[in-house]
């Protein structure tokens, strides 16, 4: 069972900040994908900075390079041109010190192990030990509300646990970074809200930096501190949104004028650029 929006709040004054440094540094950054058809210009000279404990979301409509640079970021693409700093080393050094977890739209869960053998495959790669192991699948799966369901099969929970399974195991290594594509599209809207929450709980407990690529405006509102509005052809940032909403959100706060006002905000710079189109 979900746990209630009531139970999962943490209270901002019980959250110490740590001092914050740049996580990502992206500059004039460009991406071709070539193609027999002709090029495909995914990213175009893109800056961004991401500061540590930010809950940044990429946003924008369908094939305008969220993904891709999500990916990038991951050192699963490369750029054409361009750089990108990840905590100061670059993606491939990031990548290989595991500094990212990182949460795909399907959780990806492997159908033949279960909930503990699936969270502890990144860390036998890793060589941790069976003990250190089982410690952090105790402890992330007690996070995201799972702590007896370590001996079932991916088959034997839902959409929503297994999403949450799937973020265990991107903590499980304890990254300080966390790239999440789309994970709650497939989720119905009730699951999808209480997932919000938890995730803004998860994230402010651990004080995470989150890079997060959403189709929806209201979600994007809910998590974020910093909204990247991006637009096609080519992939371009349009407009980097800092959040006046506090950082902890409850559900209730789509209520509040000023999550309209930013919901506003997102959909009119969207619109701008479809207009140009
Ligand atoms: N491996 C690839 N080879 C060629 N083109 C690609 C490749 N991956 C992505 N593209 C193209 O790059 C562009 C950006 O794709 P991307 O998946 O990053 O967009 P997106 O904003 O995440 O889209 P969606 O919201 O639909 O997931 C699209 O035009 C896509 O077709």
């Amino acid at each position: 069972m979900l746990a209630t929006e009531e139970t999962t709040i943490v209270s901002e004054a019980t959250v110490t900040e740590k001092p914050k440094r740049e996580m990502i540094a992206i500059d004039d950054l460009s991406l071709i994908f070539p193609s027999k058809d002709g090029d495909v210009h995914a990213l175009s000279n893109i800056n961004l900075s991401i500061k540590s404990g930010d809950f940044v979301s990429f946003i924008g409509p369908s094939g305008c390079g969220k993904t891709t640079l999500l990916r990038v970021i991951a050192d699963l693409e490369k750029a054409t041109s361009g750089n990108l700093k990840v905590n100061g080393t670059d993606a491939q050094d990031a990548r290989l010190n595991r500094l990212y977890g990182y949460v795909f739209q399907a959780a990806a869960l492997l159908p033949w192990r279960n909930i503990q053998q699936n969270c502890a495959l990144p860390m036998e790669i890793s060589g941790l030990s069976p003990a250190q192991q089982n410690k952090q699948i105790d402890k992330y799966l007690k996070m995201v509300g799972l702590q007896d369901f370590h001996k079932k099969f991916p088959w034997q929970l839902s959409g929503g646990m297994q999403q949450r399974a799937s973020i265990a195991r991107a903590l499980c290594l304890n990254p300080d970074l966390l790239l999440m594509d789309e994970p709650f599209g497939a989720l119905d809207e009730i699951t999808r809200d209480h997932m919000n929450i938890e995730l803004l709980r998860i994230w402010s407990e651990t004080q995470k930096t989150v890079v997060f690529v959403t189709h929806s405006i209201d979600e994007a509102v809910l998590l974020s501190t910093h909204i990247v509005v991006m637009s096609p052809r080519p992939g371009r940032i349009v407009k980097v949104i800092e959040s006046p909403l506090p950082r902890l959100k409850t559900l209730a706060l789509r209520d509040d004028p000023a999550f309209h006002a930013l919901a506003s905000e997102i959909r009119t710079a969207l619109a701008h650029e479809h207009a140009i189109d």
